[in-house]
């Protein structure tokens, strides 16, 4: 049987070749990260350690924060928390073993460590990728502080207790406060999700949350001393199956049960508006600019959205990844019409970029056999993504005196996607496929019924559409005919 990646093993199994093992271990924690999901681990996490090791500052180890299940904690801990990512491109792979993550944590039994670790002078920045679910936003984009489990974490924080938390947002915010009664110091909280102006979203859901608690001290401290900068995080990070932890336990002569995969493509544009030190992650590639918003629209609109097209589109095709439903050359039209006729008319050149240049170059990035990143996996969540990929850019256009067809089009796959996967008739590559969605039981209801109004219904979900979208006549009709041609 292969030996375990770990500490003591890492040092009998490297040199290798395509292996590189950690570029800097730290001796400190300076980062906390909530949603120890895989592309923490492919993205921040690497160019974190790539940071500290070109200037040899050994304070920003992380600490990570599992959010719902205990599981990437026990793949981690028997690894002294060491993982690898393997790099899968066309024509190469290659795998380096991560040492950033310093510790692993669930809040289930964790929540008082990460509060004291929050709370600590040496911990400079907390970072977030928790889904765009995860930050329980209402239909205006506002927390919602009605939510059962942010309002056990609102009691938590009215009590200074350390029970387990149960929201991520709810656990920021109670890890603000300890910080605060600790006196230590200043904070910058970094926003990592693919939402639009994910800095600012999630400064006003913190102040909407500290506003239902009564929390007006806190309030006034964050205010003045927590900076949420936005950023625009790019990396396809697919879920890692075991065909890929054969690849890397070949490569490296070791098991790890923590790997992660990616393309080689990554990139970072963060807002330079930090409350304290932070890790040097320019030096490590990444863009520090005042101007994040165009970048971040740039990449949602063009980039998500179209894979999202490719995904409810490819899925209802029978395609299992984005690679077949991208090179199906139908699809691929679509995604240039969409993209040329609705998207590039709404958007600002991020620093002079060819936006169409950047839109080809993702399509050939999601043309990428090798990461197989499925249309499955893309197309969940679809009533929290389809807001922050597609109706921006659908709000523009219509404000713009255009009715954007081919946007249409995208909401429409996904009401495709929606009503074949709630009727059980969602099949890929032999699976059927259920609806993944927190929205899930809403939408079911709507998708029953007969094929006419459909659209209606499905529009009728406020959470998705608001009231604007829900009641535009020349939308409706738009998605009304666009899924007349797809169920066709
Ligand atoms: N994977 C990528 O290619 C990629 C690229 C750019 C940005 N992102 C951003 O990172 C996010 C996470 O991606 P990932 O690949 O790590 O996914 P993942 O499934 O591996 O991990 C998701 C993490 O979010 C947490 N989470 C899920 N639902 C939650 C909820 N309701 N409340 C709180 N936490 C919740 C999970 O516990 C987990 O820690 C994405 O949603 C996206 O916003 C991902
Ligand atoms: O990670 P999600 O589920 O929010 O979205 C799926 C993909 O569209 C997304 O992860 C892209 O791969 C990523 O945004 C590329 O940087």
């Amino acid at each position: 049987m292969t030996a375990r990646l770990s500490r003591a093993t890492l040092t009998g199994a490297l040199p290798r070749p395509d292996v590189r093992g950690p570029a800097l271990v730290p001796a400190r924690t300076g980062v906390v990260h909530l949603g120890l999901g895989a592309f923490h681990r492919a993205h921040q996490a690497v160019l974190t350690e790539d940071a500290a090791a070109v200037t040899g500052d050994d304070r920003w180890g992380v600490l990570g924060v599992t959010q719902r299940s205990p599981r990437v904690v026990e793949q981690l801990a028997p690894q002294d928390g060491l993982y690898g990512v393997l790099t899968l491109d066309t024509d190469r792979s290659d795998l380096r073993v991560v040492g950033a993550l310093r510790e692993a944590v669930f809040p289930g039994t964790g929540t008082p460590r990460v509060l004291t670790t929050v709370a600590d002078p040496g911990t400079h920045v907390v970072t977030l990728t928790v889904t765009e679910k995860g930050y329980r936003l209402d239909p205006h984009g506002r927390a919602d502080v009605a939510d059962e489990q942010v309002r056990a974490d609102l009691a938590a924080l009215r009590d200074a207790s350390d029970e387990a938390a149960r929201s991520a947002t709810g656990l920021l915010v109670r890890a603000l406060d300890r910080r605060r009664r600790a006196d230590a110091g200043p904070l910058t909280v970094v926003c990592c999700d693919n939402l639009t102006g994910n800095g600012a979203l999630l400064a006003r859901v913190v102040d909407d949350l500290l506003v239902a608690a009564g929390a007006d001290d806190l309030r006034a401290w964050v205010a003045e001393s927590v900076r949420f900068p936005s950023t625009m995080v790019d990396r396809i990070v697919p879920a890692t199956t075991a065909a890929h932890r054969e690849r890397a336990r070949a490569l490296l002569g070791l098991t790890d049960e923590a790997l992660v995969v990616g393309e080689s493509f990554t990139q970072w544009v963060i807002e330079d508006a930090f409350a304290g030190p932070r890790p040097a992650w320019e030096l490590a590639g990444a863009t520090l600019t005042r101007a994040v918003e165009p970048y971040e629209r740039a990449k949602l609109r063009l980039l998500n959205a179209t894979h999202s097209l490719l995904a409810y589109a490819g899925a209802l095709r029978g395609h299992a990844t984005i690679a077949e439903a991208v090179t199906d050359p139908e699809l691929h039209a679509w995604a240039v019409a969409f993209t040329d006729a609705d998207v590039l008319p709404t958007l600002d050149s991020p620093d002079g970029a060819d936006l169409v240049a950047y839109r080809d170059s993702v399509l050939r990035r999601f043309a990428n056999p090798a990461t197989g990143h499925t249309t499955v996996q893309v197309a969940m969540d679809g009533s929290a993504k389809l807001p922050q990929r597609v109706l921006g850019t659908v709000r523009d256009r219509l404000a713009a005196g255009a009715v954007p067809e081919h946007a249409a089009l995208v909401v429409a796959a996904w009401m495709a996607y929606v009503r074949a996967a709630c009727a059980g008739d969602l099949v890929v590559t032999g699976r059927t496929v259920p609806l993944d969605d927190p929205l899930a039981d809403e939408l079911a209801t709507a998708a029953a019924g007969p094929l006419t109004g459909l659209a209606d219904r499905l529009l009728g979900v406020e959470a998705v559409f608001g009231q604007d979208l829900r009641d535009h006549h020349a939308f409706r009709s738009a998605v009304t005919a666009a899924l007349r041609t797809l169920t066709r």
